[in-house]
């Protein structure tokens, strides 16, 4: 269980963040969404550890292991993926079954060995993916998971996702501009507007009233405006 209490988030002058109050809990699978720059991943990170909120608390169970997807990252140039496995994990990893599942399922094969720096975005998106499950986290946090990703892959890591999450009964956090993305990973959904929680209601709700997410988030854009 993650808690945050009227928390507010300051980059300098400009609050990001105020009076947020959210309760996160096992088994749990919630989207952040809402306008560029409102403030989802601001909200992610301060759940994730990154950074520190200005005002509030966030109280985490404990024995929480925190994995979370960038949007991007950079490594140094010449990292390899197989150097950072043998850095996070012993060398017999690379035989076991769970691993070559993953490699499968992320689509690493032609890739494990190459410099990250030479690979294309939605390559470094799946490894991405990959390092942020390799620690086995009871917390993992999706930020833009299938965005500039082919269709093909995306369809792959939904799937995934959706089983991981069935088998390992975590918290999932997603940040999203996808409605469909959401609506196959997520059964509730928090929409900030002007860094407060604007909405926060389960999927069903939300399709009972609107029909969809993506109508949902219609209406919202036409507010913003
Ligand atoms: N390290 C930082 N220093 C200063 N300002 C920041 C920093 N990180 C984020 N911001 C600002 O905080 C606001 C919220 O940023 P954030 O990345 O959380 O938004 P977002 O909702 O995830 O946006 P997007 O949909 O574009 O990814 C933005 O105005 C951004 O410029």
């Amino acid at each position: 269980m993650i808690n945050l209490s009227n928390v507010q988030k300051n980059y300098g002058k400009k609050v990001v963040l105020k009076g947020i109050n959210l309760t996160f809990n096992e088994n749990e699978a919630v989207a952040v969404v809402g306008s560029n720059g409102c403030g989802k991943t601001t909200l992610v990170e301060l759940v994730a550890n990154l950074i520190q909120p200005t005002e509030g608390e966030i109280v985490r169970q404990e024995n929480l292991n925190i994995g979370m997807q960038f949007q991007d990252g950079s490594w140094p140039i010449g990292t390899k993926l197989s150097d950072l496995i043998t850095f996070y994990k012993d060398k017999s990893y690379k035989k076991t079954e769970e691993f070559k599942k993953l490699v499968e399922a992320f689509d690493l094969e032609g890739i494990i060995s190459r410099d990250i720096s030479s690979l294309s975005g939605g390559q470094r998106q799946r490894i991405n993916c990959f390092l942020s499950i390799i620690n086995e986290p009871n917390v993992l946090i999706l930020d833009e998971l299938i965005t500039g990703l082919d269709l093909e892959m995306q369809i792959k890591l939904i799937s995934f996702f959706q089983n991981y999450k069935k088998e390992k009964k975590i918290i999932l956090l997603i940040v999203s501009h996808i409605p469909e993305e959401v609506e196959a990973l997520c059964d509730r959904v928090i929409i900030l507007k002007d860094g407060t929680v604007y909405e926060d209601k389960n999927i069903e709700e939300i399709t009972k009233e609107y029909g969809t997410l993506r109508k949902r988030l219609i209406k919202y854009y036409e507010n913003e405006k």
